[in-house]
């Protein structure tokens, strides 16, 4: 199944530099890892914002709630998830 996943990014402006860098560099070899699984396909940053969108390919939304929940920056994210559904106009085969 797919989702977009838009997450939005909001930490503290208080948070100590130190625990910027480690949060976000735990937060990178995460998102990394699931990207090299194949279960975070898309990975964008949304221009001019510290936001991005994302494709996730999960088995089921227990699966992407338990992926999205284990983000380290999850705690300091606005996430939206919509699930997707083949559109009839498409000429991909096999995408969703
Ligand atoms: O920077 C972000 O958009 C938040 C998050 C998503 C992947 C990652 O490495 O950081």
């Amino acid at each position: 199944m797919l989702f977009h996943v838009e997450m939005v990014v909001k930490l503290p402006s208080d948070m100590p530099a130190e625990q910027v860098a480690d949060i976000k560099a735990k937060e990178k070899a995460y998102s990394q890892e699931l990207q090299r699984q194949g279960k975070w396909r898309h990975l964008w940053r949304i221009a001019g914002s510290y936001a991005n969108v994302s494709i996730f390919d999960v088995s089921d939304n227990a699966e992407l709630h338990d992926l999205i929940s284990g983000l380290p920056l999850f705690p300091y994210m606005d996430i939206h998830v919509k699930p997707l559904c083949r559109h009839p106009s498409s000429v991909h085969q096999g995408d969703a």
